[in-house]
C-alpha cells in the first residue's frame, strides 16, 4: 500500500462531477474541495460530465496524463463510469459519494459526507481491488441477472430517486415477477433451476447497507455468487432480514458460491445489470473476475 504524500512530484487530482446525480439538498462540491483539499500536497482540477458516458473519457484522459487520483463525484453509476476509465492504470479511483446507494463507497469505508470524503482523500491511502465483467461490461460492486436487474430497469424509467423509491418498487414488483428457468455453470457444477435472482458480488452490498454477499472480499480475486431460486413470501422475508443484518440467508433461501467466473444460459431473454445500471436482455451471460485491476483510495 503506497502513500500518495511520498511521491516526489506533487500529485494531481481530477474531480469528475456528475451534475445530475445527488440528493436534492444541493452542496457546492467545488467550494468544499477548495476548502478541504490539502492544497500544500496536491494540485487539482474539476471537470463536469456533459452526458452519460462522458466520465470514462475524462477519467481515461487523466490517467494518460499521469494524474495520481481521479475522484468520482456522484452515485454508483458515476463511480462505475470513472472506474472503467481507470482500469489497469496506475491512477487511483477516489469517491465523493452523492448517490442514493453508494455501494462501493460504503464497502471501501469512504466517508459518506462531502467534507469528510474530501478530508479522507488528503490521507492518500491507496490499495488495489478486483473488478468483474458481465458480458464484457465492467462492474465494481455487483452485477446480476433476474429480479435485481428488473428493478434496475424499472428504476431507470422512474423520475423518483432514493431508498424509499427502491423499497416501494421492490414491494410492488416482487409479487408480479416471473421466475425463468436457467442453466448455470459454477466451479464445474451445472445447476438447472427456476431463477429469482443470481447476484455477482465483488463488494458485499448493493448499496444502502443491503448485503447480498456478506462474505465478499473485494481483494481476493474471487466472485461471490448469491443464487436465489424460486421465492415465496416467507423466503423473501428471510432474505430481506439477512441482507439488512449483514448475514448470509438460510440455506433454503439462498446459496452462496466463491468462484473465478460463471456462465448462464437460458431460452428466455433475461435482464441484467452492472452496478445498478440496466444493461438490457440476453440469453447467455459470462461473468468473470479481473483480479487486482483497479487502484483505489480506501481504508
Ligand atoms: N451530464 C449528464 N447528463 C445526463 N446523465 C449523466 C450525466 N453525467 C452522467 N450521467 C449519467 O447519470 C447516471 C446516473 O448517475 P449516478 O448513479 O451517479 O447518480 P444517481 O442516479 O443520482 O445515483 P443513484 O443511482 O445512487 O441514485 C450515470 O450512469 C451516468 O451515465
Amino acid at each position: 500500500m503506497a502513500d500518495l504524500s511520498d511521491m516526489s512530484k506533487r500529485p494531481r487530482f481530477r474531480f469528475i462531477i456528475n451534475p445530475t446525480s445527488g440528493p436534492s439538498s444541493r452542496v457546492d462540491v467545488a467550494a468544499r474541495i477548495k476548502l478541504h483539499l490539502d492544497h500544500q500536497k496536491f494540485d487539482h482540477d474539476i471537470v463536469y460530465t456533459d452526458y452519460a458516458g462522458h466520465a470514462p473519457e475524462l477519467a481515461r484522459e487523466a490517467a494518460a496524463q499521469g494524474y495520481a487520483v481521479v475522484v468520482a463525484v456522484g452515485g454508483d453509476g458515476t463511480v462505475n463510469e470513472v472506474a472503467q476509465g481507470l482500469l489497469h492504470t496506475e491512477t487511483a479511483l477516489g469517491i465523493i459519494p452523492r448517490g442514493s446507494g453508494n455501494g462501493l463507497a460504503r464497502h471501501l469505508q469512504v466517508p459518506l459526507t462531502v467534507d469528510a470524503a474530501i478530508r479522507f482523500l488528503n490521507q492518500g491511502h491507496r490499495s488495489q481491488i478486483d473488478s468483474g465483467t458481465i458480458n464484457g461490461r465492467p462492474f465494481f460492486t455487483t452485477a446480476g441477472i433476474g429480479f435485481d436487474a428488473y428493478i434496475s430497469s424499472v428504476f431507470a424509467g422512474s423520475k423518483k430517486r432514493g431508498l424509499q423509491t427502491y423499497v416501494e418498487l421492490i414491494l410492488k414488483e416482487v409479487r408480479n415477477y416471473r421466475h425463468l428457468p436457467v442453466k448455470a455453470v459454477i466451479n464445474g457444477k451445472t445447476i438447472e433451476t427456476e431463477l429469482f435472482v443470481m447476484a455477482f458480488a465483488n463488494a458485499a452490498q448493493y448499496g444502502n447497507n443491503a448485503y447480498i454477499a456478506p462474505m465478499a472480499n473485494i481483494r481476493d480475486g474471487l466472485l461471490d455468487v448469491c443464487l436465489v431460486r424460486k421465492l415465496d413470501m416467507f423466503k423473501a422475508l428471510q432474505l430481506s432480514y439477512a441482507m439488512l443484518a449483514n448475514k448470509p440467508a438460510s440455506a433454503d433461501s439462498a446459496e452462496y458460491f466463491k468462484t473465478e467466473g460463471v456462465t448462464v444460459q437460458t431460452d428466455h431473454e433475461m435482464m441484467h445489470h452492472a452496478d445498478g445500471e440496466y444493461l438490457g436482455k440476453a440469453k447467455e451471460f459470462e461473468v468473470r473476475m479481473v483480479p487486482q485491476s483497479l487502484h483505489v483510495v480506501a481504508r
